[in-house]
């Protein structure tokens, strides 16, 4: 079993010298003693692929790469008449790129962001400096808006988009180190730059954001901002601000947003979101008194806030395709790969579980 064997070789010849070796270095000194790619689980394979560029090159020219042009990823349409990510072998994009007078070296600006279960490596490139038709004919695919995409997608592929986007936004707007104003430079992953005059490395940036899904008991409350589709309403969001707890941060955007005060907050999950830079959304469940559910919306955040009924949910979670303009206004609710709408489904459930438990009680009719 690969696995053992390589945890006890790990233990036994490499813990032992990683204090004494840098990173790098003992990635190097790994090389040659490490059992092939394709036995490592893939977590510590793509750590192995951070930290050594001449295995991460070597990973991308057997791999696959994800396509964006301008950050839109390209998506392709399958037999099913369904859309997915074009995820195209290395070999396959290098020969486009050099039809399209690209020069080769434009591949290499791959940024890793996955791994397959055979350690092959998945890759993320931006050609937006190429023609965006002559790509898509080529390939045979449409680059959309991410956001667009992440509505229509429903494959796993989904969540690497979001992950590779954030990644290529990241490198386009750090270029330069803002200690020196000089310009950094990328490991071969794209996990990493570094400072070309004094070696500060920067990693990548992510903002922590609360989310929650307030509830009085009977109902659910989503806001609207200007900017949503038609229709559509979400669970409450905010930005943490420096040095705040997430329950700190949940209790303030909350007072601030809709004039409630939070009575309980249950953590749910978390999600990392591409939107606007790059966040790390912290999903919750919180509960307000039946007593105090009067909303004081502040309209410089939101366009509206209201309370939302068990079946006006229901009726929501079915709908298969958005509200267009002209129908009357029916409830859009965020896309399945979102955290707020993972939160909307566990309060349907969990009313619905209540609904019967009083229904089954002795005495109810
Ligand atoms: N995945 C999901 O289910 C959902 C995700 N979201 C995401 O949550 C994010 C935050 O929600 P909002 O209500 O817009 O936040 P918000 O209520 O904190 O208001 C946004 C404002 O916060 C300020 N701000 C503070 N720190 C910031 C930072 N690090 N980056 C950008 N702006 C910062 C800016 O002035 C900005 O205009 C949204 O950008 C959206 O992408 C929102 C709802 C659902
Ligand atoms: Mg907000």
């Amino acid at each position: 079993m690969p696995v053992p064997r390589f945890k006890s070789l790990f233990t036994a010849s490499v813990l032992p010298n990683a204090q004494r070796l840098g990173c790098g270095a003992m990635w190097s000194r790994l090389r040659t003693i490490l059992p092939s790619p394709n036995c490592l689980p893939p977590r510590w394979y793509m750590n192995r692929l951070k930290e050594d560029d001449t295995a991460c090159l070597s990973a991308l020219h057997n791999g696959q790469i994800f396509l964006f042009h301008h950050l839109s990823p390209l998506l392709q349409c399958t037999q099913r008449g369904t859309l997915r990510p074009a995820a195209l072998a290395t070999s396959d994009v290098q020969s486009v790129l050099e039809r399209l007078g690209s020069d080769g070296s434009l591949v290499k600006k791959s940024v890793l962001v996955s791994c397959l279960e055979q350690n092959q490596a998945q890759f993320c490139l931006d050609v937006g400096e190429l023609d965006q038709v002559s790509v898509e004919e080529a390939c045979e695919g449409k680059f959309l808006d991410l956001r667009k995409s992440l509505f229509l997608l429903t494959t796993a592929e989904a969540p690497i988009l979001a992950k590779g986007q954030a990644l290529l936004r990241w490198h386009q707007t750090s270029r330069f180190c803002s200690a020196t104003g000089q310009l950094t430079h990328r490991n071969q992953a794209g996990s990493q730059r570094a400072c070309s005059s004094n070696g500060i490395i920067y990693y990548p940036k992510m903002s922590p954001v609360v989310i929650v899904l307030v509830s009085d008991g009977r109902r659910c409350l989503l806001g609207r901002q200007p900017a949503f589709p038609l229709g559509m309403y979400s669970a409450l969001a905010g930005f943490c601000d420096m040095g705040e707890s997430l329950e700190e941060a949940l209790c303030r955007e909350v007072a601030e947003e809709v004039g409630l005060e939070l009575q309980s907050i249950t953590y749910s999950s978390s999600q990392h979101w591409p939107f606007p830079h790059s966040s790390l959304m912290l999903g919750c469940h919180a509960t307000v008194s039946p007593a105090h559910t009067q909303l004081q919306v502040d309209h410089a955040e939101l366009e509206n806030a209201r309370w939302f009924s068990l079946e006006e949910i229901t009726s929501a979670l079915k709908l298969q395709t958005p509200p267009q303009r002209g129908d009357s206004p029916a409830l859009w609710l965020p896309p399945k790969q979102a955290v707020a709408h993972r939160l909307i489904t566990e309060w349907t459930k969990q009313q619905l579980l209540k609904d019967t438990d009083q229904n089954q009680r002795p005495g109810s009719c």
